[in-house]
């Protein structure tokens, strides 16, 4: 169970992290993925909520909506495993969903087409610079990324702490574009 080790060993190196630690990091990684030239030219961006030490998401929600982006982020579906792409207009208008993770408040009008989506900003549990992910395990991100558009930018966001040299793949895993931590940013190639 190699990928149970990894996850394992890289939540308790990420949670281990002080805020003193993780907040230049944030910033960091917010202002690399903010002045990349995929994100600039994104109209709709599916980002995600934090929890449990991801990557702060809050400041890129709030450089999104100020740049006049559509921001969605996702309601999860715990009985069917599933992910759906909600409209956040606002940081205030959120509430705490499945696993605790806040998200929008899901309304049938508030649901963003998968057509719509330009780009995608995924948080991790692990990551590896050949656009190898590890999340928690629930495949909620794998069953969601195939149903996109295929031009969609994937862009991983992660502390350097999370980067491995290879993530064990899976085939139904999808590979991401480009990953950002706060010391440089990676395209696959
Ligand atoms: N911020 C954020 N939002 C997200 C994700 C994410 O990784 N980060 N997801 C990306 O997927 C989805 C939620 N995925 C999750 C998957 C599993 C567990 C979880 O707690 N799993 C159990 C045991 C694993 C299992 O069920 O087999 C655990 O860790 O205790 C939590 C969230 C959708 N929203
Ligand atoms: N497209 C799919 N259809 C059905 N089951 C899937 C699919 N993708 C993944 N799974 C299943 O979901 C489970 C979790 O997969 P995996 O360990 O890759 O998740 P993860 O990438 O860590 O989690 P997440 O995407 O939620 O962050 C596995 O048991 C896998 O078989």
């Amino acid at each position: 169970m190699e990928k149970k080790e990894l996850r394992q060993r890289l939540l308790a190196e990420r949670q281990a992290m002080s805020l003193a630690e993780r907040t230049p990091l944030d910033r960091a990684i917010l202002q690399r993925l903010t002045a990349l030239p995929e994100v600039q030219a994104a109209k709709t961006i599916l980002l995600y909520l934090d929890f449990r030490g991801e990557v702060e998401s809050d400041g890129m929600i709030e450089a999104c909506l100020a740049a006049g982006k559509t921001v969605c982020a996702p309601v999860t579906i715990k009985a069917e495993r599933k992910m759906i792409p909600v409209l956040v207009s606002s940081l205030q208008e959120l509430r705490a969903g499945a696993y605790g993770i806040r998200e929008p408040i899901y309304h049938p009008e508030a649901v963003v087409p998968v057509t719509e989506i330009d780009l995608v900003v995924l948080p991790g549990v692990g990551f590896d610079r050949s656009g190898g992910r590890l999340g928690y395990g629930g495949g909620y991100y794998d069953r969601f990324l195939p149903t996109l558009r295929p031009d969609v930018t994937k862009i991983a966001v992660a502390y350097e702490l999370q980067v491995v040299d290879q993530i064990p793949i899976e085939p139904h895993d999808t590979m991401l574009d480009l990953l950002v931590t706060e010391n440089g940013v990676w395209r696959r190639v």
